[in-house]
């Protein structure tokens, strides 16, 4: 039976390389689960003779659209905009949309797959699925993104809706743009605040929402460093980025008791011994939309750098990668664990490459993977979808204490799943059985969809 397996898995990889053999993203983020899901399906051969993985692998639909903007020089801009609408066994589609010049049907369709096992692992109804597009929205005017959000909705609203596809926030879509994406998208069907999450609270968005892509990690992290008997108080701590994620992921850590000594952003990274200060990231980065370099003008402690924050080398616990994919190489790993590095939980989706994984786990490096650290983002947009099913608002503290439940039962379920499966400790084999268990039922349930 288990060579049965192999032969499926490789056969199934052989023909996602043959059919999509310039999406290397996509093939890095399938190819890393398909591996660890070897054991489930010696279990349960059921799952290999309905193919549920075949389907799995395959987007129900992906759409592709052209999006077309005027700047405030009066030039006419062309961008591509996506939507991968990627499997709706257990819910609506559900996932961000990114706006940064990188994305393309590759990096799309990596993070469309990987939404469908976190979201199954919040335990709450919802599918995968994740969008965005190639414009860039860096240095662009509030007109000029207000404009570019108007064109993008103008497509997108055909495919969406609150029963069918609800797309947020991702890198470069914060509360502005969810803002004119919403107000467009109302222009054009009346009110109908179910359509996204992240909103604003004035408009059907859920409290908390802000924070929980950041407080969830932290709240994983704390749930996982437990689980080893050990605790996150004390414990000094790199975080990549300087956005959503890594602002909240800041200010939770710092709050229970950790020190943070870096932010970055694409161009470098601050390191600050005494750890960094939360207000001055968030002026910069949330009321100024300034660089990073600009934190180390107003704190005479810090020191800016260009390149990654992950080649410097001072001794510290925890990372958090919070910026971007394969931020994180098997060299900058390395390092990471010369330095003394116990723990990695990801904030950012697939920040690790296969090389750095590798190295975490032949150096007992403890590793939260991003499906499972940073669920909290999404799993609090279910929430705003049921608060605005229930034209309700529930309390900051409401939210925030389900979350926190949310992130917990993560952490319990992925390592049930080791447990179950004798995996030592590998939480993110246990992440990936666990949110692939309730898809693969629900897909077997549903016949040949
Ligand atoms: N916002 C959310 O609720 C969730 C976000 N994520 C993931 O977290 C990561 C960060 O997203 P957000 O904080 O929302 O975006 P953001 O747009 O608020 O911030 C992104 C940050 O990453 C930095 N960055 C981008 N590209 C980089 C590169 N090539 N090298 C170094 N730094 C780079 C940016 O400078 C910025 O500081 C992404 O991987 C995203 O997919 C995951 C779950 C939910
Ligand atoms: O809140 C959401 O629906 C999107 C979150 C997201 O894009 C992610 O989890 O990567």
């Amino acid at each position: 039976m288990a060579e049965d397996v192999e032969a499926y898995i490789k056969n199934l990889k052989e023909t996602i390389s043959q059919r999509d053999p310039n999406q290397p993203e996509f093939q890095e983020a399938v190819f890393t689960v398909l591996d660890t899901l070897k054991p489930v399906l010696v279990k349960h051969p059921e799952y290999v003779k309905a193919n549920i993985l075949g389907s799995l692998v395959e987007p129900e639909r992906a759409i592709q659209f052209r999006v077309p903007w005027q700047s405030d020089d009066g030039a006419y801009h062309v961008n591509r905009g996506f939507r991968v609408q990627f499997n709706s066994a257990i819910g609506p589609y559900k996932g961000g949309l990114r706006l940064h010049p990188s994305v393309n049907l590759s990096i799309v369709k990596f993070l469309g797959f990987e939404q469908i096992l976190k979201n199954s692992l919040t335990g709450l109804p919802i599918g995968g699925g994740k969008g965005g597009s190639d414009f860039n929205p860096k240095g662009k005017s509030d007109s000029e993104i207000m404009r570019f959000c108007q064109s993008f909705m103008t497509e997108l609203q055909r495919h969406i809706g609150p029963d069918l596809d609800v797309p947020a926030g991702d890198i470069g879509v914060g509360g502005r743009e969810i803002g004119y994406l919403y107000g467009q998208y109302k222009r054009l069907n009346g009110s109908q605040n179910g359509i996204l999450t992240g909103k604003g609270l004035e408009y059907g968005g859920s409290l908390a929402r802000t924070e929980a892509t950041g407080f969830g990690l932290i709240y994983y992290l704390d749930a996982l460093i437990k689980g080893q008997g050990d605790s996150l108080k004390g414990k000094k701590v790199k975080i990549s980025g300087s956005g959503n994620v890594a602002i909240y992921a800041l200010k939770k850590a710092t709050e229970n008791g950790a020190k943070v000594v870096t932010v970055s952003d694409s161009n470098g990274y601050v390191y600050d011994e005494n750890g960094i200060d939360l207000k001055t990231v968030q002026q910069i980065k949330e009321v100024e939309r300034g660089r990073i370099k600009e934190y180390a003008d107003k704190i005479s402690t810090a020191k800016y750098s260009e390149g990654s924050v992950w080649d410097l080398d001072i001794d510290y616990d925890i990372a958090l990668p919070c910026a971007t994919q394969n931020e994180i190489d098997g060299k900058q790993a390395a390092l990471a664990i010369k330095d003394g590095v116990k723990y990695v939980a990801e904030g950012a989706n697939m920040p690790s490459d296969s090389d750095a994984i590798a190295a975490y786990k032949d150096n007992n490096v403890i590793y939260g993977p991003a499906k499972a650290a940073n669920a909290g983002g999404v799993a609090v947009s279910a929430l705003e979808m049921s608060q605005n099913s229930e034209r309700l608002s529930w309390s900051f503290d409401d939210v925030d204490s389900r979350l926190k439940d949310i992130m917990e039962n993560i952490y319990k379920m992925s390592d049930d799943a080791d447990k179950e499966y004798g995996l030592e400790k590998d939480y993110q084999a246990g992440a990936n059985i666990a949110g692939f268990e309730k898809v693969a039922k629900a897909m077997l349930a549903q016949g040949l969809v």
